[in-house]
């Protein structure tokens, strides 16, 4: 089967995830990585999951991002059905603001690991930079971007605060 899939694959649990893992694909946008962003849900659409994370090496996919809250199983059920190495995103829930989400996704049992994030939209960004840094071990250019991403970081920051102009 051709390979035509981006090199990423960002899933998320509800369409309502998507407020945080945007800033994992404009993270990925600004390192000029190309992703696929899909809802899938181990819970409402396990049919969705199971075609999906089968597939996803085959399909051409190198690494799954996956973002989910409350009882957050989709980044460990996908782990557990493909062999990418899957980087979970927890989703701030409302009820426990991310804690319920974290706990679920980081606990996972020895032998399917995954990668886990912080809750919310530092989270999301890092998977995608986690995401850039294993795709970059085998593209020069990619790393070169890496390098210049975390430079411009650095140039950003101000040496001392500003003070306030009264
Ligand atoms: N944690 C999961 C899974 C899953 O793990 O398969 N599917 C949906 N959800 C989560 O339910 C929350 C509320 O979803 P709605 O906003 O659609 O009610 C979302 O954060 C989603 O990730």
């Amino acid at each position: 089967m051709a390979q035509t899939s981006p090199p990423v694959a960002i899933i998320m649990g509800s369409e309502s995830d998507w407020a945080t893992m945007r800033h994992a694909a404009e993270a990925l946008d600004a390192l000029a990585i190309p992703y696929d962003a899909r809802i899938v849900s181990a819970h409402r659409t396990p049919e969705r999951l199971f075609a999906f994370a089968r597939g996803a090496k085959a399909e051409g996919f190198k690494v799954v991002i996956a973002g989910a809250g409350g009882a957050a199983h989709l980044p460990g059920m996908a782990a557990s059905l493909t062999p990418l190495p899957v980087f979970g995103v927890p989703v701030e829930s409302k009820a426990l603001s991310g804690q319920d989400s974290l706990l679920s996704i980081v606990q996972m049992p020895a032998g399917i690991p995954v990668g886990t994030l912080a809750i919310g939209r530092a989270g999301a960004v890092n998977a995608a930079l986690l995401a850039a840094a294993v795709l970059a071990l085998s593209d020069e250019a990619l790393a070169a971007r890496l390098d210049a991403y975390r430079a411009r970081q650095s140039e950003a920051i101000a040496e001392r605060p500003r003070r306030d102009e009264a």
